[in-house]
Formats: C-alpha cells, sequence, structure tokens
C-alpha cells in the first residue's frame, strides 16, 4: 500500500480542544469505548463464525489486552477480533468514527452545557483524542488474504495509512498519551478504570503493565544470579554433591479483570444465595450480609436484567447512601441514574443491565421519554411484589428486615403514589414493648383506650419517662425515631384522614390521671399557689402550670406540649433561617405538677421558706425538661451545681 494522507471530515478545526474540556469531568471512558470496540470486534467474530462466514479453530481463547508502558507513555488496546481491511478503516475510522464525534459537537454547540450526554455514548473511537497526542493503529483483518493496516493521526485532522506489519488477525490501537492522559500512566488508575466500566464485560481482559513485568523479570535475574552464586561458594568449600533439585518458580497466572458471565444474566432459578452475596460483595466491596435482593429477569416489552440488594444499615444513623450501577450489554454506563430508576431506589445498591435504553441522549430527554418512564415504573413495581411476597411468606424475617428497610419504605411512599398504593398494607410499626405491628392492628389493640390515636416515641432515650409512665398505664406507643419519620407521619395523616399521631410527650390521657371531682377545687387552688411559686422560682412570667393527681406518686412532674405547637418548633428550627421568629415559636410547654408527690407536697407545705422554694422548683422543672428535651449547656451547668447543692444538705 501506498503512504495515503488524507484530512478527516471534520468541518471544525477547533474540535479537539472542545471536546478535551468537555469530557474532562470524566475523561476516563475513553478506555470503556476502546476496550468496547475490542469486545465487539470478538463477538462479531464469533457471530461470523456461527455464520460459516469465518473460520478459526477450536479453542481458540479470544482476549482483549491492555498494556501500559509507563516509560515510553504508551497505551495499548489489543484485540484478537475481526480485524480491518484497509477500505474498513477508511469506512469506519476516517468517516464513521469522527461523524460521531462531529454528531457531538453540533450537540455541543445546541446545548446549555448543564444537559450533559450520559455515558457520552457514540463518541468511540475518537474519545482516544481526550488523553492522547497521537492514536495509531495497527490490524489485520480475519478475511483471507487482506493486508495488515498502518494507520496513524497526530490528533489534528490529518491522518496517515500504509502498510501495516501485524501478523495476527485482529486489531491493535496505541495511545500516545498526552498531558491529558498522564493520570493514566499508573497501572493503578487504568486497573481501577478497567474495573468501573468493564467488569462484566463478555470478553476476558487482561492488563500488563510493562514496569511491573521488568521489576518482575529483574527480581527473577536477581534471585537467580544469587542463588548461581550461593551454588558456586558451597562449590568451591565442599565435595561435589548431587545437585538439589530446583525449586520449581510460582507460575503467574494472569487474572482477568472481569467476570464475563455476571450473576444478574442467569435465570434467577440457577442462582444461589452463596452466589448472590458473592456477587454483592464483590460489586460493592461492603461486607455486611445484605437482607435480601430481588433479581430482575425480563426480555418483554423491554430488556432488563439486573439484581437490586437490600443492605444492611449499621446503625439508625447510618447514611442511607445507596448505589445503583446503570450498564447498557454489560457496558458500564453510569452510577445512580435517577430518570431511569426510581430516586427512592437509589438508597439501595444494585446491577441494572438495560441494553435498550436510549443513552446517547440528553437527560432532560431520558426525563420526558415514556420507554424510560415505564422502566422505572417497572422497576418499582417489581420492588413491591416482592416486598409482598415476603410479608406474605415469610411474616418472620420481614419483621426482623424491618428497622432496616422502613427509612427506605416510607422515603417510597413519599415519593411514589403508586408505591405507597402497593405497599401500604404491608407498612409496619414497632411498639415500646418490640413488638412490629400495622396500623390497623394498632389502632385496634388501643381502640378503646385512645380511638384513632398513635402515640409515638421519636427518642427513646431522651423519651424514656414518658415510655415507662406508658408502660406503667398499660399503654402502647410506638417508635419514630427516623429523620423520615416526621415527613411519613404528615403523609399518613393525609391519606388516613380519621387517624392522628401524637408524640408520647404531647398530652396526658385521662387514663393516666386519678380524676376525683372531689378534689377539684383543692386542685384550682394548689395550681395558683404552685404556679406563682414556679414563675417567680424560675423568672419565667408566661409559665403555664397544671396541676394532677396521677395514678402514680414517683413522678414529681413532666413537661407537656401539644402536637402542633411541637411540630411548629420543628419547623420554625428547619426554616428558621427564612426569616420565621425564633423567640414566638418557643414555649407552650405546660409543666405539669403531681399533686400526689411528695417534693410537690412539700413546695405547697414550705411555701413560705422562699429559698427553699425556689431550690425545690429550680430543680423540679430541670428533673421534668430533662425528660422532654436536652438542657442547654447553661442550664445543665446549673443543674449539676444544684444537684451537688443538695447532696450537701444531705452530709
Ligand atoms: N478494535 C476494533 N476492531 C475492529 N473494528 C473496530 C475496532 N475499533 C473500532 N472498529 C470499527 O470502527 C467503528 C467505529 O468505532 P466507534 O467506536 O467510533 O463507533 P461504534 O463502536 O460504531 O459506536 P459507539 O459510538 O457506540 O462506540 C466500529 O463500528 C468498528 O466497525
Amino acid at each position: 500500500m501506498q503512504v495515503e494522507k488524507g484530512s478527516l471530515s471534520i468541518h471544525s478545526e477547533n474540535i479537539f480542544p472542545i471536546i478535551k474540556k468537555w469530557l474532562y469531568s470524566d475523561h476516563d471512558i475513553f478506555i470503556r469505548e476502546l476496550v468496547s470496540n475490542a469486545t465487539d470486534a470478538i463477538t462479531k467474530l464469533k457471530k461470523l463464525k456461527s455464520l460459516g462466514e469465518a473460520d478459526y479453530p477450536e479453542g481458540t481463547a479470544f482476549s482483549v489486552q491492555v498494556v501500559l508502558d509507563e516509560e515510553a507513555k504508551t497505551l495499548k488496546f489489543i484485540d484478537n477480533g475481526i480485524g480491518m481491511t484497509g477500505e474498513e478503516v477508511k469506512k469506519y475510522i476516517n468517516q464513521i468514527a469522527f461523524s460521531g464525534a462531529e454528531d457531538f459537537l453540533s450537540k455541543y454547540k445546541e446545548g446549555s452545557g448543564e444537559d450533559q450526554i450520559i455515558g457520552h455514548f457514540g463518541l468511540g473511537f475518537y474519545s482516544a483524542f481526550m488523553v492522547a497526542d497521537k492514536v495509531e493503529i495497527q490490524t489485520l483483518s480475519f478475511q483471507e488474504g487482506a493486508a495488515p493496516v498502518h494507520w496513524v493521526c497526530e490528533g489534528g485532522t490529518e491522518f496517515s495509512m500504509a502498510d501495516g506489519d501485524r501478523t495476527g488477525r485482529g486489531t491493535e490501537i496505541t495511545l500516545h498519551l498526552g498531558e491529558d492522559g498522564k493520570d493514566f500512566l499508573t497501572e493503578w488508575s487504568v486497573r481501577k478504570t478497567l474495573e468501573k466500566y468493564c467488569s462484566f464485560m463478555p470478553v476476558e481482559i487482561y492488563l500488563t503493565s510493562i514496569r511491573a513485568e521488568k521489576e518482575k523479570e529483574e527480581r527473577r535475574v536477581k534471585a537467580a544470579a544469587e542463588k548461581a552464586e550461593q551454588a558456586a561458594k558451597e562449590d568451591a568449600g565442599a565435595e561435589a554433591v548431587e545437585p538439589e533439585i530446583q525449586e520449581m518458580e510460582p507460575v503467574d497466572i494472569p487474572k482477568a479483570i472481569n467476570d464475563t458471565k455476571p450473576l444478574y444474566l442467569k435465570k434467577p432459578s440457577e442462582c444461589t444465595d452463596e452466589e448472590y452475596r458473592a456477587f454483592y460483595h464483590k460489586t460493592f466491596v461492603d461486607f455486611k450480609e445484605p437482607l435480601f435482593w430481588i433479581h430482575l429477569n425480563m426480555d418483554y416489552p423491554f430488556n432488563l436484567k439486573g439484581i437490586l440488594y437490600f443492605p444492611k444499615l449499621g446503625n439508625q444513623f447510618d447514611t442511607l447512601e445507596g448505589q445503583i450501577k446503570l450498564y447498557n450489554s454489560q457496558v458500564f454506563i453510569a452510577d445512580n441514574i435517577k430518570e431511569v430508576i426510581p430516586e427512592f431506589l437509589l438508597l439501595l445498591k444494585g446491577v441494572v443491565d438495560c441494553p435498550d435504553l436510549p443513552l446517547n441522549v440528553s437527560r432532560s430527554f431520558l426525563q420526558n421519554d415514556g420507554f424510560v418512564q415505564k422502566i422505572s415504573s417497572h422497576i418499582s413495581k417489581k420492588v413491591a411484589d416482592k416486598l409482598n411476597s415476603l410479608y406474605k411468606t415469610d411474616k418472620e424475617n420481614y419483621g426482623k428486615f424491618w428497622d432496616d428497610i422502613n427509612p427506605f419504605i416510607k422515603f417510597g411512599c413519599l415519593k411514589d403514589e403508586k408505591f405507597y398504593e402497593k405497599v401500604k398494607d404491608i407498612i409496619l410499626y414497632k411498639d415500646i414493648y418490640g413488638k412490629y405491628l400495622t396500623l390497623p392492628e394498632y389502632l385496634e389493640e388501643n381502640r378503646e383506650k385512645h380511638a384513632d390515636k398513635v402515640f409515638f416515641t421519636s427518642d427513646e432515650q431522651q423519651q424514656s419517662q414518658y415510655i415507662k409512665m406508658f408502660k406503667e398505664h398499660d399503654m402502647d406507643a410506638v417508635l419514630l425515631p427516623h429523620a423520615i419519620d416526621q415527613p411519613f407521619i404528615s403523609h399518613m395523616e393525609m391519606k388516613e384522614e380519621k387517624v392522628k399521631f401524637s408524640r408520647i410527650d404531647t398530652d396526658l390521657t385521662d387514663l393516666m390521671k386519678d380524676v376525683d371531682e372531689s378534689t377539684a377545687e383543692a386542685l384550682k387552688e394548689s395550681q395558683e399557689v404552685l404556679e406563682k411559686l414556679f414563675r417567680a422560682a424560675l423568672g419565667k412570667e408566661q409559665l403555664t402550670v397544671q396541676v394532677e393527681n396521677l395514678k402514680s406518686d414517683k413522678t414529681s412532674a413532666i413537661v407537656i406540649l401539644p402536637e402542633e405547637s411541637r411540630r411548629m418548633q420543628e419547623m420554625g428550627a428547619m426554616y428558621g433561617f427564612m426569616g420565621m421568629d425564633f423567640g414566638q415559636m418557643q414555649g407552650g410547654e405546660t409543666l405539669l405538677l403531681n399533686h400526689k408527690n411528695k417534693l410537690v407536697r412539700h413546695i405547697l407545705a414550705h411555701q413560705e421558706d422562699a429559698d427553699g422554694a425556689k431550690l425545690f422548683c429550680e430543680q423540679v422543672y430541670d428533673l421534668a425538661m430533662i425528660s422532654h428535651k436536652p438542657l442547654d449547656p447553661e442550664a445543665m451547668s446549673r443543674f449539676i451545681e444544684r444537684s451537688n447543692q443538695i447532696l450537701e444538705k444531705l452530709v
């Protein structure tokens, strides 16, 4: 072949800088593009053989070799696939590959810049120029009598083509890495990128580092020399002995980067629990056991395969951060694409492979695409189905999983109406006795005591005093401690109009009081006295005091706050920065004093002793406050000081 020079069919001379800048955020995708081209070339050859249009010896080992030469600053992608003839290089590389780049450029010009193109598919071979100053192709087609071709392009729009020197069928692409490619000059970074994009590609991929190979060779030579020297010394000093049998050098068996047959492609009936767990550990590098999983496997009306795992939360404060990896025909596209995966499912961990996805389009297109929306609602329906069948067939385990999965299900209910409708009957509530109940079950059990009212605690420790009282009175409350629970409660109140949720410290039901008409007058009198005393002692002129006979005389005082006031306060704290007046939000609490309690009776009996009354009032108030919410630092130090003072009196 004559050396042929040409000009690539790109109309803008400035395409390179634009593409480099545009793709800077994930300029590692060139590895994915070149490895996918190489695996495609092998897949195509296999297909041709199955059609009788190509041939190769039985047992041929197919692979993609990625070779990094740190010194020469080159990265090679070598395959033993279909190869290309000179004509094909002209057609596929000079025209087609670069037309993808042209397309890209026109999209770039149209777009606002924020409208990122997912995965940048369609850029293909051209993406090599994101990191290389010069790209070479050495290729030999599988076709009988084909001549090898050598193609070179130095990063501009000019290329040259000449006879190549490749002797085996396939293609070798060499990237001469430039300044923009220097991140890929370490074996570690190339391996990481291969693992990211190519973990499930269908042909085995091997990585070789020339530097590492050389070092290994040097070590081997050095060890052999040392051994020989040692042997020579021994020979000189001793009588000739039988040479020892040489120890075998450990043989390095190269290990493929990828798993060519990922578990999600198998039929669910053929997968074992051990395989599901192993796949989870390996793919997400999470060594906690997943709780359970859902294997998505459908061919119609679209092709979708994958596994979604429900991860175990370490503790209540673990961040809910999932990871859903999206693949297109075993090629990694991106993590957590919320246009395709319903947002609440992004809290799970999983892989989803959808070969039918239109990925070379913008995100806003995906958002409005009916097909993509169908995929998304199919996935969420599958998840709801799985949860329902688990509830029906394995209620015990479902209950056990509940602590881990409930924030996720609640988030789903808030985000997705259809999902809520499907799971609403299997939402559980854990009560203060450790039992799991559905809402109708809780309401039914407590119908006589407080119809349509759900008492809950948001913090078991902080509200332990109230929980104790509930237990003493044989009452029940449910635990709703997670941040998601507040919006979830509002959601449930909207859905179940009659039902009201009240925090455990909001109100004292009549069940806890000793209602006796004959003491009403005495209570009223005491209330006036105690309110005055407490207001004066605490310097809180607005304090509301209520005096009741509680069934138990052990508790001196508790703070109660109407549910509405508490929600207003919480909202105020959340949106305080939006100009709401915090001062006005405070308060609303009522100090409830137990008329039966010894301390309260003592205060009443010794009201003339101003100092003593002050000390008692302050301490009783703080004790009630402590079980309602944490004391601020100043109040806390006063409380500690006063407690010491009281103890000293006992000495
Ligand atoms: N390693 C290879 N072996 C054989 N042919 C190849 C190889 N690499 C690229 N080609 C040919 O060049 C063409 C263009 O490649 P390019 O990566 O630009 O686009 P593509 O693979 O067709 O599509 P995509 O944009 O989705 O990657 C391929 O379709 C293929 O015919």
